[in-house]
């Protein structure tokens, strides 16, 4: 099977290196990268054809990957149309932008889906969903992303929601990973020393939630010791209402995929 990804940029990066790590033949890639010395970069780096111009780049393809801005897909889109197989699939990665305006600026038949992933295609750990017009076969492509993490088919109108819990969500956790590390550092400790304590606190108690039949508030329970270190944290973060601003901010990101719409 042939894939082009066009756009290879931050998230662009993640999937073509998770897909290579996957194993998946370099010899069927076909990329696309702006500036031309980015392209050249990234040919050099991973060994696969990587150009400027994506016509050229999709002639062959039975996936296309489209990971440019959102405002960028719709005249990418009529750009590549022309060159197109006849039963390739295309799949936006983009935020915010909507099966029909996909649908509408590709040539008739040419099946469109949206993907939302997320930066953890690196480590072939993301959590990718998909969306697309009822009755399209999406084997092909969920084994495509199956092979950078775990893929779920999803509604449409779930897709701004979960831009912003899966696409968007590694941002929460580095945010809470900077601020625990910052903390560690301010209190004392070496920094590469709490870098490395911190991340794999993170990794561990990542693993361990998905492991545990407990949902986290059950495993918040099992760590807060009663009159404990945990319980004095916790008590803070509610004083602090940091819940409310972690729903806030998930609103926040939902409704600009919602704004995105329209670009
Ligand atoms: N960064 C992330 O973690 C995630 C990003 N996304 C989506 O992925 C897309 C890319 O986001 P980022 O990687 O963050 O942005 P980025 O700005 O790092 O990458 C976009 C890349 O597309 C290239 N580009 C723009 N127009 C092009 C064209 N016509 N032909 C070829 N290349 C072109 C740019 O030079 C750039 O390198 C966006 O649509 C975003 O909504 C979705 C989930 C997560
Ligand atoms: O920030 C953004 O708009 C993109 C989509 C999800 C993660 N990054």
């Amino acid at each position: 099977m042939d894939i082009a990804l066009l756009g290879v940029g931050h998230l662009g990066e993640a999937v073509l290196a998770g897909l290579i790590d996957s194993g998946l033949p370099p010899a069927q890639i076909w990329a696309t990268a702006l500036p031309a010395e980015r392209a050249a970069e990234l040919a050099d780096t991973y060994g696969i054809e990587v150009g400027t111009d994506n016509p050229s780049a999709v002639a062959e393809a039975d996936i296309v990957l489209v990971a440019v801005p959102p405002v960028a897909v719709g005249p990418l889109l009529s750009a590549i149309g022309p060159s197109l197989e006849p039963d390739a699939i295309v799949v936006s990665l983009a935020a915010g932008v909507p099966l029909a305006k996909l649908t509408d600026r590709l040539p008739k038949g040419i099946t469109a889906v949206r993907a939302m992933t997320n930066i953890a295609a690196r480590a072939r750990q993301a959590a990718t969903a998909l969306a697309a017009p009822e009755g399209t076969d999406l084997t092909e492509v969920e084994d495509l992303f199956d092979r950078i993490g775990v893929t779920v088919i999803a509604e449409e109108s779930m897709m701004d929601l979960i831009t912003a819990v899966g696409g968007s969500g590694p941002a929460f956790l580095y945010y809470l990973a900077d601020a625990m590390t910052n903390a560690a550092v301010d209190g004392g400790m070496e920094p590469v020393a709490a870098r490395v304590l911190v991340d794999q606190m993170l990794v561990g108690a990542c693993l361990h939630l998905q492991d545990s039949d407990a949902g986290p508030s059950a495993l918040l329970e099992q760590i807060a010791t009663p009159g404990g270190t945990t319980e004095a944290a916790l008590a803070s973060l509610d004083a602090s209402n940091v819940d409310d601003a972690i729903r806030a901010a998930v609103a926040a990101a939902t409704g600009r995929g919602g704004e995105l719409h329209e670009s």
